[in-house]
Formats: structure tokens, C-alpha cells, sequence
């Protein structure tokens, strides 16, 4: 049945005059920079122009994305990292936590973000996903914010 509502698309229209801000985590500094290249690629076939922060874990990210806000800068945010369960129980901590904050300062601000941070149980694994040529999470996320940014902002315009 055909609806009456108004259908509001969340494709990714051309982001040019945009501005993103990727937070990077480079853990695991290889893989980190597989994610990025992949995030950059989908912000530069939009057309929006990005800044890159780097801080040390995952869990630092969220932090940067909330001292960010603050300049008032952005359209959106795209998080990068890497979690790779080892012995102890802090993958959960570092996965979940990350995950939550993320989850919360999005909600919370209103904000287009963009989660690529990888939680994966081997670094085969993480390779997989953060390759450009297989998964390309990094790209994922990228174009996720694009997504929910265009979406604010026609979201902005009716009213
Ligand atoms: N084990 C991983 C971490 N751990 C570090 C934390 O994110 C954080 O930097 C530390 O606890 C200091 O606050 N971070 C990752 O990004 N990936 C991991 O696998
Ligand atoms: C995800 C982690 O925090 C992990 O790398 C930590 O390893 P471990 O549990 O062996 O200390």
C-alpha cells in the first residue's frame, strides 16, 4: 500500500562545502591506516573536505569527538579504530564502552557520526574489514556520516 507520508531519502547527496573530522585510533597502526585510507576515499567522491585527529585507544575517542563539538566545525564525525580481544576481559571493556559512548554523544548532540571502529576477535579479521579492496569498513563509516549528515540537514530545511 502506497503511504501518504513524505519519504525522506538518506542517501548521500554531494557533500561538497562539508566538513567531516575523522578520530583515529591507531592501536594497531597498520590496520589504522587502512581504515583511514578508505574513509578518505568516500569523503573525497562526495566532495567534503575532512580533518584527521589521532588519539592513542578507542576509548580515547569518543573524549575527542566531545572536545571537537566544541569548535563547531564539523557536519559530521567518523570514529577509526581497531579492538582485538587478547586474554583479559578489557576487549569487553574497550569494544562495549567505546561503542556506548559513541552511541550516546550521537544521540545526545544530534550528531552524524560514523562508527568504524573495529571489535574482532584476530588481527585476520580486522584486515579483512578494514581493507579497501575487501570490507572497507573505514569507507562504511565514512559513508554512514555522510549519510546521516544529508539527513539532517533536509531534515533542517523543513523546518
Ligand atoms: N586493547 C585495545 C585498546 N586499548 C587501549 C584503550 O583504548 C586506551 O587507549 C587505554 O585504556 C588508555 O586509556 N585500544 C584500542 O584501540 N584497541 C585495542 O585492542
Ligand atoms: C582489546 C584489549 O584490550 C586487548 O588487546 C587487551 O589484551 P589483554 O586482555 O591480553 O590484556
Amino acid at each position: 500500500m502506497a503511504s501518504s507520508g513524505a519519504s525522506i531519502s538518506i542517501e548521500p547527496r554531494s557533500a561538497q562545502g562539508q566538513r567531516f573530522l575523522i578520530i583515529e585510533a591507531r592501536y594497531y597502526a597498520d590496520i589504522a591506516n587502512e581504515l583511514l585510507k578508505g574513509a578518505i576515499e568516500a569523503l573525497e567522491l562526495a566532495g567534503a573536505e575532512h580533518d584527521v585527529i589521532t588519539v592513542p585507544g578507542a576509548l580515547e575517542i569518543p573524549a575527542a569527538i566531545a572536545m571537537a563539538l566544541e569548535t563547531g566545525d564539523y557536519d559530521g564525525f567518523i570514529a577509526l579504530g581497531t579492538v582485538i580481544r587478547g586474554e583479559t576481559t578489557h576487549y569487553e571493556i574497550v569494544s562495549g564502552e567505546s561503542a556506548r559512548a559513541l552511541m550516546e554523544i550521537s544521540v545526545v548532540d544530534a550528531l552524524p557520526l560514523g562508527n568504524g571502529i573495529l571489535t574482532v576477535e584476530n588481527e585476520a579479521q580486522a584486515w579483512a574489514r578494514a581493507r579497501v579492496n575487501e570490507q572497507n569498513k573505514g569507507g562504511g563509516a565514512a559513508n554512514a556520516a555522510l549519510a546521516m549528515a544529508a539527513l539532517k540537514a533536509r531534515l533542517g530545511e523543513q523546518s
